[in-house]
C-alpha cells in the first residue's frame, strides 16, 4: 500500500520506520500542507501534525478523495465537518485520539466502571494525565474520550473542566513531565477510599503501530469511523 505522511515529527517518523517494515511504501513525508501533487498519489494518508493545521490538511486530503487516519488531537471542534466532508466526497476518516491496543482496551473497560458507578452517589471523578513537555494541548485527546465514555454512561457527569473537580464535574489534570510518551489514569474517590485505572505507554511505538493497522483496514472503504470499528470492540 502506498501511504504519505503528513506531519513529519515525533510520530512521522516511527510510523514510517514501521509501515515500511510492513511492506508499505511510504510515498510523501511532509511537514507542509498536502497537495495533489506533493501527496504523490497515496493509497492512505496518515496525519500525526500540529492542532492549529490539522483541520486544512484533513481537507486538503479529503478533497483529494484520499482516506485519511488522523492521530493529531487538540482541533475536535471541526470534527462534524470533517465527517460531512468524507461523506460528500465519497472518502473515509477516522481520527483517533489514542491508536494504541492498550489505550483502546482501557476505553472500554472505562466504560464499563462507569456503567457500574453511576448509581453510587459517593464518588466524584476526576481523571489524571501525564505527557512530555513538548506536547501543545492539554488536555490531552486520550482524557477527552475517556470523559465523553463517562458521560455516555454515567449521567451525573455531563462536563469536565481542566484542573477543577466538582460535584457533576469531571476535573481533568494535565501534568507535563520530562519525556513521558503517556499515561492516563481515571479515579474515584469516596470519603473512604478510592478506585484507580490507569493506563502507561511505554513508548511510541503502541501509537504509531495502531495508526499503520487502521491505515491497513482502512484502505477501499467509505464513510467515517473510529479505533472501535479497527479493532473490532
Ligand atoms: N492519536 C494518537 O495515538 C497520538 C496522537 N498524537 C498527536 O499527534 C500530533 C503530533 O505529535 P508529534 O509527532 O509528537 O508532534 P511533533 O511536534 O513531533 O510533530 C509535528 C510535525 O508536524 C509538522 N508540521 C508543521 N506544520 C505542518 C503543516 N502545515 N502540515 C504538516 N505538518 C506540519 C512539524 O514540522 P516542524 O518540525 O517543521 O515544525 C512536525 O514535524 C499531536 O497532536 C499529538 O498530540 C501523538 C501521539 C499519539
Ligand atoms: O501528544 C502526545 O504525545 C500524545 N497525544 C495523544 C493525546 O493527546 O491523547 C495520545 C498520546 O497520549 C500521546
Amino acid at each position: 500500500m502506498k501511504i504519505a505522511l503528513v506531519g513529519y515529527g515525533k510520530m512521522g517518523k516511527i510510523i514510517d520506520e514501521i509501515a515500511t517494515k510492513r511492506g508499505h511504501e511510504v510515498v510523501a513525508r511532509l511537514k507542509e500542507t498536502p497537495t495533489a501533487e506533493n501527496l504523490n498519489n497515496p493509497d492512505v494518508v496518515i496525519e500525526f501534525s500540529l492542532p492549529e493545521v490539522a483541520f486544512d490538511n484533513i481537507k486538503a486530503c479529503l478533497e483529494n478523495k484520499i482516506p485519511v487516519i488522523c492521530g493529531t488531537t487538540g482541533w475536535l471542534e471541526k470534527k462534524e465537518e470533517v465527517e460531512k466532508m468524507a461523506a460528500d466526497h465519497g472518502t473515509a476518516f477516522l481520527y483517533g485520539s489514542n491508536f494504541s491496543l492498550g489505550v483502546n482496551l482501557f476505553f472500554a473497560l472505562n466504560e464499563k466502571l462507569a456503567d457500574l458507578m453511576k448509581s453510587v452517589v459517593e464518588y466524584s471523578c476526576q481523571l489524571e494525565e501525564i505527557h512530555h513537555i513538548h506536547k501543545k494541548d492539554a488536555p490531552s485527546g486520550t482524557a477527552i474520550s475517556l470523559a465523553e465514555g463517562i458521560f455516555k454512561h454515567n449521567p451525573k457527569f455531563d462536563a469536565w473542566k481542566l484542573e477543577e473537580t466538582r460535584e457533576n464535574q469531571l476535573g481533568i489534570f494535565a501534568i507535563r513531565e520530562d519525556e513521558v510518551p503517556g499515561t492516563h489514569s481515571v479515579f474515584y474517590r469516596s470519603e473512604v477510599d478510592e478506585i484507580e485505572i490507569k493506563h502507561t505507554a511505554f513508548s511510541r511505538n503502541g501509537f504509531a503501530l495502531g495508526a499503520v493497522f487502521a491505515a491497513e483496514w482502512i484502505k477501499d472503504k467509505k464513510g467515517n469511523f473510529t479505533m472501535k470499528d479497527v479493532l473490532g470492540l
